[in-house]
Formats: C-alpha cells, structure tokens, sequence
C-alpha cells in the first residue's frame, strides 16, 4: 500500500454504471471508507463533483457465507438497503479487482443475501430475493396487505401497488411514459406519509404481456435513467395486477432488463449489463475525522472489520 493511502489521504474509486444508473464503487477492503453524507451529496454533484446515483462499497464479509458485505449509499447520503443495478457492477467490479475468482458471489446487503451470477457474456443475473406486501415490512401503513393501495396526493386518489425488494417501492400503471407526471407524483410520492422510509416510485406503462416500459423516481436520487430493484417491483407489481407473465423485458430510459418471477414465495430474477467508465482518485483530507453516513432508516451501522488485500489489476472503459 502506498504512503499515501496508508495516510488515508486519498480514495481510489471506479465509476461505474447499470443502464445508466450511475455508481462510484470503492473498494472498501484494501482501503479505509469513510465520506460523510454531506460529502457524498457534494460528490454525487453532476457539475461541482462526480456525479453519481449511488455511491457502492465493497466490504469484507461480516460471516462465513457469503464472499462480501455491499453497502449502498444514495446521492442525498443516505444508506439504503438494496440496489439492483448497482449489484450487477458490484460483481464486475469484484472480479476486476480480483477479489474473487467466482462466477457466483453471494453479499450482504442490509436487506440480507443476494446471490450475483456472472454469465459467459459479461452481463450478471441477480437473485433479488423475495418481494414482500407486508405493509411493515415495506413500510407502508396500511391495515393489510393487497394488490393495491390507494393514496391521496393534492387532493386526487392515486392507485399503487406497494412491494418491498429489501427496499420500499410503489408503482403506478399508466397510459404513456411520456405523460406520466413523474417530475411531480414522484417526489409527493416518495415523502408521502403513508411510506415512513420514503419510497422509490415506479410508473409502469404495460405494451403487452411480456413488454413493458418504466421509469423511476428514486428515493434519494430523483429520477434516474433505470432502477434495477424498481424493475423488480414493478414486474411484480404487473403480475399481480394480471397486465405481465411470469418473464417480461422492461425498457427503462438506460435501455432493456429481462426479469423473471414465477409467484408468491419465489425470489425475482433481473439480469442486465454492466458498463465500468472510469478509476479516479479522491482527496479526503476529513477522512479519519468522518462519521458512518445516517441511514435511511435513521440509524447508523458499524463498520466491517478490514481483513483481505486486494490485488489490484485495474483496466478502462472495458464494457459489456
Ligand atoms: N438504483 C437502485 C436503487 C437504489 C436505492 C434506492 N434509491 C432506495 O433508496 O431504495 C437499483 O438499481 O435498484
């Protein structure tokens, strides 16, 4: 390690991005992570910083069976739980990296373990776990689960469905993208009261049973150019409004997801691409002195132990 990042004085990242859901990833276990949330909003800046959706960290495993522990923090500097597309880059980054050698690596995320499957084209299948309708789990509050919710914005009825991908989403169907108000339902969405913890908000215009388009307000982020977990929900979301099959294409604003979900009790599947832009360094001249970043649940979460080195072999703009 050099003298400089054994001061901690700079941060080595990767600039990554899922269809355009943009990332800056850190490797978290051959370097100290500390940015706090006011410098993570400074960063994610698209003119003054980085810019990015999502800031990714690579972390040792906090237990045995799984390869890595994988934090998310979005652009407003809060900590979430899941990240769809940012789980596709997490796995080409770790292998670049050669932080393993797998073809199947399972994390931590706060919402539990993800499985990530490396296909022989570069693109990576994740296993997003099992979509949730439990109101408290999502959270969302209502009396008890069902297909849809209705909720008042400004005065007018709104119909979403609600679904925990490890994080909250509501999805709206409707006629045509290019009308959907998304710029303004989206953020009266996200901090409605009914969603405690905010919600990412997906609007889903349904083209037949196996096609659809979306896009998503992010919680944290605003709108983005795709959200792999907002894929999720809303191919969930579709099903069980009897408009998708079991597999369907969605088309976001970044370009195509293939997904799949065979039903109550079964994990969704998303596969996608992934595409690495970029290695930067950064000075953190406050890095020793930062806090852990609050999360989006208001507490704060400890930091993993530092164990294994990497062996770094970085390369550019390779992508698939
Ligand atoms: N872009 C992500 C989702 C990132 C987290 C989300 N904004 C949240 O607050 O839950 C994805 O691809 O899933």
């Amino acid at each position: 390690m050099s003298d400089s990042r054994r001061r901690g004085g700079v941060l080595h990242f990767t600039k990554m991005h899922g269809l355009g859901n943009d990332f800056m990833v850190i490797d978290a276990i051959s370097q100290p992570f500390q940015l706090p949330p006011e410098r993570i909003r400074e960063l994610s800046d698209r003119h003054f910083g980085i810019g990015f959706d999502q800031v990714l960290v690579v972390e040792p495993p906090g237990r045995p069976d799984v390869d890595f522990d994988y934090r998310i923090f979005n652009a407003d500097g809060s900590e979430v739980e899941q990240c769809g597309n940012g789980a596709r880059c997490f796995a080409r980054f770790v292998r670049e990296q050669r932080l393993t050698n797998k073809d199947r690596i399972r994390v931590q995320t706060r919402a539990g373990v993800i499985a990530l499957d490396v296909q022989r084209d570069g693109w990576v299948t994740v296993n997003m776990g099992v979509p949730s309708f439990e109101p408290g789990t999502i959270p969302f509050k209502a009396a008890e689960p069902a297909v849809t919710h209705t909720l008042e914005v400004d005065g007018h009825a709104v119909t979403v469905s609600v679904v925990s991908m490890g994080n909250p989403h509501a999805v709206l169907l409707v006629d045509s993208l290019e009308t959907a108000p998304v710029e303004t339902l989206g953020p009266a969405l996200e901090g409605h009261p009914a969603f405690p913890e905010r919600a990412n908000i997906g609007f889903l215009e349904v083209q037949d049973r196996r096609h659809a388009r979306l896009r998503v307000h992010e919680r944290g982020a605003g709108e983005t150019l795709a959200c792999g977990s907002g894929a999720c929900a809303a191919l969930v979301a579709g099903i069980r409004q009897g408009r998708l099959d079991a597999e369907a294409r969605l088309e976001l604003r970044g370009g195509p997801l293939s997904l799949s979900w065979q039903g109550e009790g079964a994990p969704v599947m998303m596969t996608g691409p992934t595409a690495r832009v970029f290695d930067g360094r950064l000075s953190v001249p406050g890095a020793k002195a930062g806090k852990p970043a609050k999360s989006a649940r208001g507490g704060r979460r400890r930091r993993g132990s530092r164990g294994r080195q990497r062996h770094a072999g970085r390369r550019r703009g390779e992508q698939s």
